[in-house]
């Protein structure tokens, strides 16, 4: 049982998998895409050693980890063009449209932008992900994933709340997963009452919101069955 808002949730370890949202260069690095986009990433490193415990609990608890990489091909074919709206909200796409300098190395599959950061690399037994949109569901592997795990829960770490985390917990409720953010390994694109608005949002009406610490006290002794 995870102690959590709006109410504790029962996670059983083999049915639940931890989702690590786009902890790439890109969003938690100085010099990556939101860094020279400007926005705030001061609070990344910190999420980033939270991360790094959620996952080493999660795996001694026998859950499977999970990790997404946004981004596009290295033409950004997949991001779309002016008919797409991804072409017009990208904050990438717009950032380098006005920094021609910068073309090719946002987000892009190959670059160091696109790569994770070197605190959280996948271990032997994670899968790795890549997603195009802010949805971790739409147009990826994800759903088949977890279907045939059998895992109905999804415990989502990773930046940023308002935006990717938020997108794909809200998409695994139509497909009725049951997500569960940890408030304190997640980090917001945009002022902080977004991440209070993001984590409102999803505490009361689409999911669940605990800690890092609530995380390891209910999964910290549990070895894999
Ligand atoms: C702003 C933004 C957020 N991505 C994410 N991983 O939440 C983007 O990709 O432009």
């Amino acid at each position: 049982m995870l102690p959590a808002r709006p109410e504790p949730i029962p996670l059983a370890p083999e049915r639940t998998a931890v989702i690590v949202i786009d902890m790439q260069n890109a969003y938690a690095s100085p010099g990556g895409y939101l860094d020279l986009a400007g926005f705030d990433i001061s609070g990344a490193a910190a999420c980033i050693q939270q991360i790094k415990g959620v996952l080493e609990t999660a795996r001694a608890a026998g859950m499977q980890v999970i990790y997404f990489q946004n981004g596009w091909d290295d033409q950004y074919v997949e991001a779309g063009g002016p008919g797409s709206p991804n072409w017009w909200k990208s904050n990438a796409l717009k950032t380098m449209r006005a920094r021609p300098e910068l073309e090719g190395k946002l987000l892009a599959r190959g670059q160091w932008d696109y790569e994770l950061v070197d605190e959280l690399k996948p271990e032997p037994g994670d899968i790795q992900l890549h997603k195009t949109r802010y949805s971790g569901f739409f147009n990826s592997q994800l759903d088949s994933v977890l279907r045939s795990r059998n895992i109905k829960n999804l415990v989502f770490v990773g930046i940023a709340t308002n935006v990717c985390v938020e997108s794909t917990l809200r998409d695994g409720f139509f497909l009725e997963y049951f997500g569960t953010v940890l408030e304190d390994a997640t980090h917001q694109a945009g002022p902080d009452f977004v991440q209070k608005a993001a984590l409102y949002n999803i505490e009361t009406f689409f999911g669940w919101v605990s800690t890092v610490a609530d995380f390891k006290g209910a999964f910290g002794q549990l070895a894999p069955k």
